[in-house]
């Protein structure tokens, strides 16, 4: 008698033990719940005309600097309807406040996080984490702190305030929920991606700080994740892996996106002519973590027999040219890469051999919404799911890239057929458009013609031909 009830006390703490080993195995899963993008009120648009206006008021510009503009802004890929701060539709570029910046940072917080509570039903208080990633707006108390309080969110709230990590923070963000996730615990995660433009609009005329604000538009979104397995079934995705790759150590990586002053003390976004290089020798680094992941295991041999072909022919080229005949396309349905510029979309695009069908996200997201920074690769997600491109059981690559110099990529899972418009609900069926062509070379073409000659040098005489112009 003692005997078997001994042994039934044995098999039950054993069936125990089992039993908890297995849930929390189940909880090291990182579910995505849901996400929304932020999308500004109509009237911080910026159109051709305001942009002309706000380039005429920096009275540092010379003609070449008009004639760069001019041709990086018609290349940019860049529509007409992209949003801005206040302060800089205001006029009031060159003296920034903490309240701008502020507002800038509310009006995304109060719409974006209030819109995914009401999305998941879930409660502010069922966030255990919060991570925020804005890079360049990092103030005291932070800006996690600020959500806390506007959401009256739990006092035992773990809150993480990443800035400083560029683009590509917002998946060094879900990294970050992933690794906590690992402890088993069941959790719920907030992730708040965005860039703070305000204090960052560059008011100088070197001509590698003014690409950025060619490039850089305010936008937002956040994310709900869990590793808790009774969720799973809401979730939209579940993440399979990440690779971070950093190439800080060489010293072009860590030179090409830097927050600076030029010679004259004005504080800006130094976009390197390197960048784009930079950003496809991180990328094959990581990609090569990344493939053995992805690959099916045909794909892969064929790739690791063409590395080493290369090496015994000791042919020129990075992995990416070993691997012409490698067909991504199998081991992924859906590129998801950061809406960073034309030349960053279109090196990886090359790379992966990609086809306008799978780099078109990308670039309607540059078009529509700018680079906004951490949180583009949500509206290109959002652009995959309007279009109702995803489906279950499809894997998605985010490729994103960020100052430091960083590529961080991953492979989501979709557990479910998708199909939310969210911020693309009301357009989606305008894009792809005709032509991505702006019309900053119809109104302002006439530049690129202008020699010092025809003014005689005078700027305040050009100036106000462009301000005809508008
Ligand atoms: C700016 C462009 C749209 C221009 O397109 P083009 O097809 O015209 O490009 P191009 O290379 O022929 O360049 C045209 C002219 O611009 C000049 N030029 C190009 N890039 C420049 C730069 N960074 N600084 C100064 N000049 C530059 C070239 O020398 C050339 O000059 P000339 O005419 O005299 O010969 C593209 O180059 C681009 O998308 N670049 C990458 C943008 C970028 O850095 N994105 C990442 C943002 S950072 C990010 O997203 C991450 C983060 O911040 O963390």
């Amino acid at each position: 008698m003692v005997f078997v009830a001994t042994m039934t006390v044995l098999l039950l703490y054993y069936l125990y033990h089992i039993l908890r080993y297995y849930t929390a195995k189940l909880s090291t899963n990182c579910y995505l719940i849901d996400y929304v993008c932020f999308k500004p009120s109509p009237d911080r648009k910026i159109s051709t005309l305001t942009s002309g206006a706000l380039i005429n008021r920096n009275k540092s510009l010379g003609l070449s600097e008009y004639k760069f503009l001019l041709k990086m802004i018609i290349r940019s890929g860049i529509g007409e309807e992209t949003y801005s701060p206040r302060n800089i539709l205001e006029g009031r570029e060159e003296s920034p406040t903490i309240d701008d910046s502020m507002l800038e940072m509310d009006e995304f917080f109060k719409t974006s996080v209030s819109e995914i509570f009401a999305k998941t039903k879930l409660l502010p208080s069922e966030v255990d984490v919060l991570v925020v990633s804005i890079s360049a707006f990092s103030p005291s108390p932070s800006l996690a702190a600020r959500i806390v309080q506007q959401q009256k969110m739990r006092d035992d709230v773990k809150t993480y305030n990443l800035s400083g990590m560029g683009c590509s923070a917002s998946l060094i963000a879900i990294d970050l929920v992933n690794n906590i996730f690992k402890s088993g615990k069941k959790t719920v995660a907030m992730v708040v991606s965005s860039e703070s433009i305000v204090p960052n609009w560059y008011c100088g005329n070197e001509k590698s700080m003014m690409l950025s604000n060619i490039l850089f538009r305010s936008g937002g979104s956040v994310m709900l994740l869990t590793n808790d397995p009774t969720m799973r079934s809401r979730a939209k995705m579940r993440l399979k892996c990440i690779v971070r790759t950093n190439i800080g150590s060489q010293d072009d990586g860590y030179n090409c996106v830097m927050q600076k002053e030029d010679d004259t003390g004005r504080l800006g976004f130094y976009l390197g002519p390197g960048l784009p290089k930079a950003a496809m020798r991180a990328f094959t680094k990581n990609f090569q973590q990344l493939m053995p992941q992805v690959l099916p295991y045909r794909e892969l041999l064929l790739y690791m027999w063409r590395i080493a072909e290369q090496k015994v022919k000791k042919t020129e080229g990075n992995s990416f040219s070993a691997a012409t005949k490698i067909n991504y396309k199998s081991g992924i349905d859906h590129f998801c890469l950061h809406a960073g510029g034309t030349a960053v979309i279109d090196a990886v695009g090359d790379a992966l051999g990609l086809s306008s069908y799978d780099d078109e996200p990308a670039r309607m997201t540059l078009f529509r919404w700018g680079n906004t920074s951490a949180s583009s690769l949500w509206y290109v997600l959002g652009y995959m799911e309007a279009k109702k491109r995803l489906r279950k059981g499809d894997r998605v690559l985010m490729i994103s890239f960020g100052a430091g110099f960083e590529c961080n990529s991953c492979i989501w899972e979709v557990k479910r057929d998708l199909g939310d418009g969210d911020v693309w609900e009301d357009c989606i069926k305008d894009y792809p458009p005709q032509t991505l062509v702006n019309p900053f070379f119809e109104k302002f073409g006439w530049v690129s013609e202008t020699t010092e000659e025809t003014f005689s040098g005078n700027m305040e005489a050009f100036r106000k031909k462009v301000a005809l112009s508008l």
